[in-house]
């Protein structure tokens, strides 16, 4: 086990870059929403620096990008729902667990510790995409970006987790790869573990500081 899951009990894991690459089904999602409503597809690399806060604020970004000005409320409503339509109709044909999850996953779940998975993509996607890739008997627990009434970097999602399982903070890790999660895992009093290889708008995880980084999650076990 790595050193800084010693006297860990429960561990939370962000899902999109840590888990699941599911930038390719994330960005035909948006740039399909985008033809639909007559405007130019952004394009896999843009839509991977701009993941992290939700399918709203990606939509967001996507179109401040296409119309060269922040959208209108309306727009943006309107372009989010052809999103959710068109993400459901595929969330998961190219999107694939990183090397190293499945065995962190089975590892820490057969050394007793408890796992949750903690996400700010919307929670009707979640269990479709688990059980694509496998992982879906995992988690005692999911939550997605609208499962509660602020999501991360707000500390609520891991609060809630913690309390739900009746766990001190202190013995709780945050795994994922963007500023995001160290923020809401610091805030929640956890300690955090951040992998490189994510989603985090372009830049270094390691300037958010986190406790630990490993350059994949089968270092965990
Ligand atoms: O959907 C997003 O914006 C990011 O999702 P994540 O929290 O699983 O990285
Ligand atoms: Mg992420």
């Amino acid at each position: 086990m790595h050193p800084l899951l010693d006297d860990i009990r429960l561990v939370a894991f962000d899902l999109d870059g840590t888990l699941v690459d599911s930038v390719p089904d994330l960005a035909a999602a948006v740039d399909a929403a985008l033809v639909d409503l007559d405007l130019p597809p952004p394009g896999e690399a843009k839509v991977r620096d701009w993941v992290g806060n939700g399918s709203r604020v990606l939509m967001e970004r996507a179109l401040a990008e296409a119309l060269g000005e922040p959208p209108s409320a309306s727009r943006l409503e309107a372009a989010h729902e052809r999103f959710l339509a068109r993400y459901g109709q595929a969330p998961c044909v190219r999107t694939r667990l990183y090397p190293g999850a499945r065995e962190a996953l089975d590892g820490l779940a057969s050394s007793g510790r408890r796992l949750v998975l903690v996400t700010n993509k919307p929670e009707a996607f979640i269990l479709p995409i688990l059980r694509a890739v496998g992982i879906e008997q995992c988690f005692a627990l999911c939550l997605g970006g609208d499962s509660l009434p602020r999501r991360k970097p707000d500390p609520l999602p891991l609060t809630h987790a913690a309390d739900r399982f009746d766990v001190a903070p202190s013995r709780c890790l945050m795994v994922g790869d963007s500023r995001h999660d160290i923020a809401a895992g610091k805030a929640a009093g956890f300690r955090t573990l951040a992998v490189p290889y994510g989603y985090n708008h372009g830049e270094p995880v390691a300037a958010s500081r986190p406790d630990a980084i490993v350059e994949s999650l089968a270092e965990l076990v």
